[in-house]
């Protein structure tokens, strides 16, 4: 699991650890030379060769141009030309200053350097930033993005807000974030993890300081294989048993796809419940699932529901979802169901509810504008979580979960791949099945998301989730559900 921490734990873990340092000899800046060096590192393996490359510092007021001042200084020493913009000169790290002065590295009086740097390290702002970058920083980033030098961001790419990867106004696009002592939950959820590059952390022993994170990433590894597929004693009510409410005249497809996630993610059966027509199209295309032409009180005993995919906004389709509503079980609400959700204004459950939102759902949940939504991904998902007491999963560049309480998931699998019609109908089947196994909300989303990433990763390049976005060719939504089995094994290291 990959973990992030607010600032304000990360700050008060630095001083934990340097309280405890203080107590134990080492004297000041120790963390930031410990920083500096991941960093110098970091940088000397993307240069190759040290010895006469030109690298160029952007230095802001605070600590973190005091990191860049410091790996400037190891860089000096090993032959780097260096030269430092310093954006408040007065207020520049003095000791980081007199260090990097005395390994030769010198102060640019003039920003033309950065028209030459084989290297920029962006130490304008860390986690003490808030908003966008100033007009005079950003003028000196547009300079260093269109020098052609590769931009290494110190902690964070400046602009970014490190709690919540929101953007307002000019930021640092960089190639590589090097980051300090944990992640930052900004670094993982878009638009900011779209500014980090590839981001890399750099160790600097804040680790029993930490308290719980405030977002988590899966890995492959926190992927269980659900252990009642290998039981001898397994049946298919044990691996649990969904129904699924979705399509309509219009979209049938929609009944086709979620029912096609739901049977790929394991489910010991799956019930479908759908008008006459929608009904037939499951039967065709899934004789395994156990099809009713009635309501969903019609459909049998189920472990939860997934309801709304296709399945439009008229009478029937409210009294459909007011039915699953009104049940005892686990119930997962997406697409339309959201949008008649949204019109009642929520939903009194005793079982679990666990919402799917693309930014326009989330929006109408909400009552603000989708660009609102995409602009501050996990504030919107937490007011909505908060809103109508369910779990929320949004869709989009970063697929954010937010359960109640406890930390953030955040998807690391997610591909622009995925932005096709009907692989959200396929998601919705997909996390309705671990919820009918009995896996919490926020485990149940975390996973579907997930694995639905991997398999359009898998079924653009079979023999690497890897190389999904070299490989080409187009992925539909029915190649996700097939790609879903390959998926399990990928997870599973088979
Ligand atoms: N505290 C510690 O022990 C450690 C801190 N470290 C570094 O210290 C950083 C945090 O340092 P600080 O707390 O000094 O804060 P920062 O250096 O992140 O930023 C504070 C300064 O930036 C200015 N600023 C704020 N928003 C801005 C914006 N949008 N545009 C331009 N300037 C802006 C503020 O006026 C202030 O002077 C971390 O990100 C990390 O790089 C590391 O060295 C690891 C150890
Ligand atoms: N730019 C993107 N990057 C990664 N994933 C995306 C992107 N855009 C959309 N997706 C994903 O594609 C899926 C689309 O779902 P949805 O919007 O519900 O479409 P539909 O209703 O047509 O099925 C979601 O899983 C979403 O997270
Ligand atoms: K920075």
């Amino acid at each position: 699991m990959r973990t992030a921490h607010s600032v304000a734990d990360v700050r008060a873990a630095e001083a934990a650890l340097i309280a405890e340092l203080r107590r134990t000899g080492p004297g000041e800046d120790v963390l930031m030379n410990r920083a500096a060096t991941g960093l110098a590192t970091a940088c000397a393996g993307l240069l190759g060769r040290v010895y006469a490359a030109r690298v160029v510092l952007l230095v802001g007021s605070g600590d973190n141009g005091g990191d860049a001042l410091y790996a400037g200084a190891q860089l000096a020493r090993r032959g780097a030309r260096v030269d430092a913009l310093l954006l408040n000169p007065d207020r520049a790290h003095a000791r980081g200053l007199a260090a990097f002065r005395g390994a030769g590295g010198r102060v640019a009086g003039d920003a033309e350097v950065l028209d030459r740097a084989d290297l920029v390290l962006d130490g304008i702002v860390g986690i003490g930033g808030s908003g966008g970058l100033r007009p005079d920083a950003a003028e000196l980033v547009l300079r260093a993005e269109l020098g052609g030098g590769l931009i290494v961001a110190v902690d964070l790419p400046s602009g970014v807000d490190a709690d919540t990867g929101e953007v307002v106004g000019a930021a640092v696009h960089a190639d590589v974030t090097v980051t300090f002592g944990t992640w930052k939950p900004g670094l993982l959820i878009d638009p900011g993890a779209s500014h980090a590059g590839a981001a890399t952390l750099v160790d600097i022993g804040l680790g029993d300081h930490l308290p719980d994170p405030a977002a988590c990433a899966l890995q492959d590894a926190d992927v269980l294989v659900p252990f009642g597929w290998l039981l001898p004693t397994a049946d298919k009510y044990r691996r649990g048993v969904v129904g699924v409410v979705a399509g309509s005249k219009t979209y049938p497809g929609a009944a086709v796809l979620a029912v096609g996630g739901a049977l790929r993610a394991g489910a010991g059966m799956v019930r479908f419940a759908g008008p006459g027509r929608v009904a037939d199209a499951v039967r065709a295309a899934w004789p395994e699932a156990v099809v009713t032409d009635g309501l969903p009180s019609e459909a049998g005993r189920v472990q939860a529901w997934v309801v709304g995919p296709g399945l439009g906004t008229d009478k029937k389709a409210r009294r459909r979802l007011a039915e699953v509503l009104d049940s005892d079980v686990p119930v997962l609400v997406d697409a339309d169901g959201l949008t008649l959700l949204a019109e009642a204004g929520g939903s009194e459950r005793s079982a679990p509810t666990l919402l799917t939102p693309h930014a326009g759902e989330l929006g109408r949940l909400l009552q603000v504008g989708p660009a609102a939504v995409e602009a501050a991904r996990l504030t919107h998902a937490r007011r909505a979580a908060a809103r109508y007491g369910a779990t929320v999963l949004l869709k989009g560049s970063t697929t954010v979960v937010v359960p109640p309480d406890g930390p953030v998931r955040v998807n690391p699998t997610g591909t622009p791949r995925l932005a096709t019609a009907g692989s959200g109908d396929v998601l919705a089947g997909l996390a309705g099945t671990l919820l009918a196994a009995g896996r919490e909300p926020v485990d149940a989303a975390a996973t579907a998301a997930y694995l639905h990433g991997l398999a359009a990763r898998l079924a653009a390049e079979p023999d690497g989730a890897e190389a999904d976005l070299v490989a080409p060719g187009p992925v539909t939504a029915t190649d996700i559900v097939a790609a879903l089995p390959a998926a399990w094994r990928h997870v599973a290291g088979a």
